[in-house]
């Protein structure tokens, strides 16, 4: 854990963190705070553990040592309050394939329903501006088996956003998106940051990653470095991580990746 984050009231605490996916263990006694407000990205090469990390830290995978969102241990959590504050994204989400993108978006409101009741006219308006945010309103009377790639993972980004929880965890929420709505989603999650909502993503588009707060490098289960996105020590950090075979740069105010040449 780097020295500022200890310093800052953490979203979401992870200590002494590990995991096994059938016989192996994939996290290694991982520690880390990250902050509220913020948004965090985790990256690193394929199979590093970013999704397992992103999995234990929001309470879906059996795992040793303690996560507490908000100032509170997970397990310490009543059900229906942690969902209403913890919001997930997931990689390659199965979902039924015949609910309407309306009925999809509302799936983020059952944390805030009463068992069995109607959604409610605070439901339909946070369905509606979370489906309009994400540009999938048109769409909300066609099934989600009718919708291409990049369509359906913004009606389930807009499933996350209907949730309107202080915490939003994304599993590769780029995947599918076009340049245009990969900026649109960048613009997305800085209004979530100043509404005071903590952002939690792992991408594989390091150039987008560097949009960021705050990067969480990681590698064979481990964090190598957690640190500002415009600090130098990162950029090495980054570098390192991928074999030195990416390079960052500053251009026109923006922290770019270029790929390096194996020499
Ligand atoms: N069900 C499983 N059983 C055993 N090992 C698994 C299982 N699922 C994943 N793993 C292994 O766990 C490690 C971490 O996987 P994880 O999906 O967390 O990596 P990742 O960093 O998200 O990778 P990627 O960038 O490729 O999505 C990998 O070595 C992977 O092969």
């Amino acid at each position: 854990m780097n020295a500022r984050a200890q310093t800052q009231p953490a979203a979401i605490l992870a200590r002494g963190l590990s995991a096994r996916l059938g016989e192996a263990e994939v996290l290694h006694d991982l520690t880390l705070a990250l902050p509220h407000g913020r948004w965090t990205c985790i990256v690193g090469p394929n199979g590093a553990g970013k999704s397992t990390l992103l999995k234990a830290l929001a309470g879906l995978l059996p795992c040793r040592g303690t996560v507490a969102l908000l100032g509170r241990p997970l397990a310490d959590w009543p059900r229906r309050q942690r969902a209403q504050q913890l919001a997930w994204l997931g990689q390659n989400e199965g979902s039924a394939d015949d609910l309407t993108v309306w009925d999809v978006a509302m799936l983020g409101r059952l944390p805030h329903q009463a068992w069995l009741s109607a959604p409610s006219a605070a439901d339909r308006a946070a369905v509606e501006r979370a489906l309009r945010a994400t540009q999938a309103w048109e769409w909300r009377g066609r099934s989600l088996g009718q919708l291409s790639g990049g369509e359906r993972q913004r009606v389930l980004l807009a499933r996350a956003l209907a949730v309107e929880a202080q915490v939003l965890l994304m599993d590769e929420p780029l995947a599918n998106l076009d340049p245009p709505h990969q900026a649109d989603w960048l613009e997305l999650v800085r209004r979530l940051v100043c509404a005071g909502r903590t952002v939690v993503s792992v991408l594989h588009e390091i150039g987008m990653a560097l949009h960021a707060d705050e990067l969480v490098v990681m590698a064979q289960g481990r964090v190598t470095h957690q640190g500002r996105c415009a600090d130098p020590n990162t950029h090495r950090a980054l570098e390192a991580v991928f074999d030195q075979r990416i390079a960052v740069h500053h251009l026109q105010g923006q922290w770019v990746v270029l790929p390096r040449p194996n020499t």
